[in-house]
């Protein structure tokens, strides 16, 4: 079955050195988040490797990832359209803010004024108007996690990665980006998986929950998708 609408992680297993890592099948509906947790070291980055396509040959993985019906398993990763957001806000330090973002636009939005113009009101849709000119070292961490979401919708991914991107913010901080972060994904229906140690971010996401923790160990774990609520 393909999933035509949404991300479907099809009968994925991954293995290191002969041993199940984590085996996982689910489907995220178009503005759910699947919320993936686990403890260190369990394989939370190493499945996000495997959906993006950069996995080490280290792994052996079986299954498929399919987006919106298209089977992405043998795709070069740029070709999967899938946004990331991390920890970090990771934005280029020589370039504005406004630089930040017109680099991520597609090159089929031409003309000076019309690519401004759509990183402007990406900028206020995340409630940054007036910051095209800054530099990123100015903004504060909630900013600078602002301009960074900013960034990754603008590039018009079909599904979104979230590998603990509210964890270097402060409590009241996290919650805030957390509601823009969640609101947006709800709005433009991408489907998305959130990796957190964080109960509070699964909670917030209002998505299916896996724990993906005991799998290696016991061969268990969540081999047919089945949330923890
Ligand atoms: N390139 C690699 N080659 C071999 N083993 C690796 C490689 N990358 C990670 N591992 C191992 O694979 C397992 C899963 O690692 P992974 O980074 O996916 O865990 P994680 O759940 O994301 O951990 P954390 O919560 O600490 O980020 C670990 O045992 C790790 O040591």
């Amino acid at each position: 079955m393909s999933g035509a609408e949404g991300l479907r992680l099809s009968g994925v297993e991954i293995a290191l050195g002969g041993q199940r890592l984590l085996a996982l099948d689910h489907a995220v509906p178009p503005g759910d988040t699947l919320t993936v947790m686990g403890p260190s070291g369990s394989g939370k980055s190493t499945l996000f490797a495997f959906v993006a396509g950069f996995l080490d040959p280290a792994f052996k993985a079986q299954g498929k990832v399919f987006l919106n019906g298209r089977d992405l398993t043998r795709l070069a990763p740029r070709r999967r359209r899938l946004g990331l957001l991390f920890q970090d806000a990771l934005l280029f330090p020589h370039m504005s803010v406004g630089e930040n973002l017109l680099f991520a636009l597609s090159p089929e939005i031409r003309g000076r004024s019309r690519r401004r113009e759509t990183a402007e009101t990406m900028l206020a849709e995340v409630g940054l108007d007036d910051t095209f000119v800054r530099d990123p070292a100015t903004l504060s961490g909630g900013q600078a996690a602002r301009v960074a979401l900013a960034r990754t919708l603008l590039a018009e991914p079909e599904a979104l990665l979230l590998d603990e991107p509210f964890s270097r913010l402060d409590q009241a901080l996290r919650a805030t980006i957390r509601d823009l972060v969640f609101s947006r994904i709800r709005e433009r229906r991408i489907p998305a998986i959130l990796v957190t140690h964080d109960p509070a971010d699964a909670e917030a996401a209002g998505g299916d929950v896996v724990d993906i923790g005991d799998c290696g160990r016991t061969g268990q774990g969540a081999p047919n998708g089945e949330g923890v609520r």
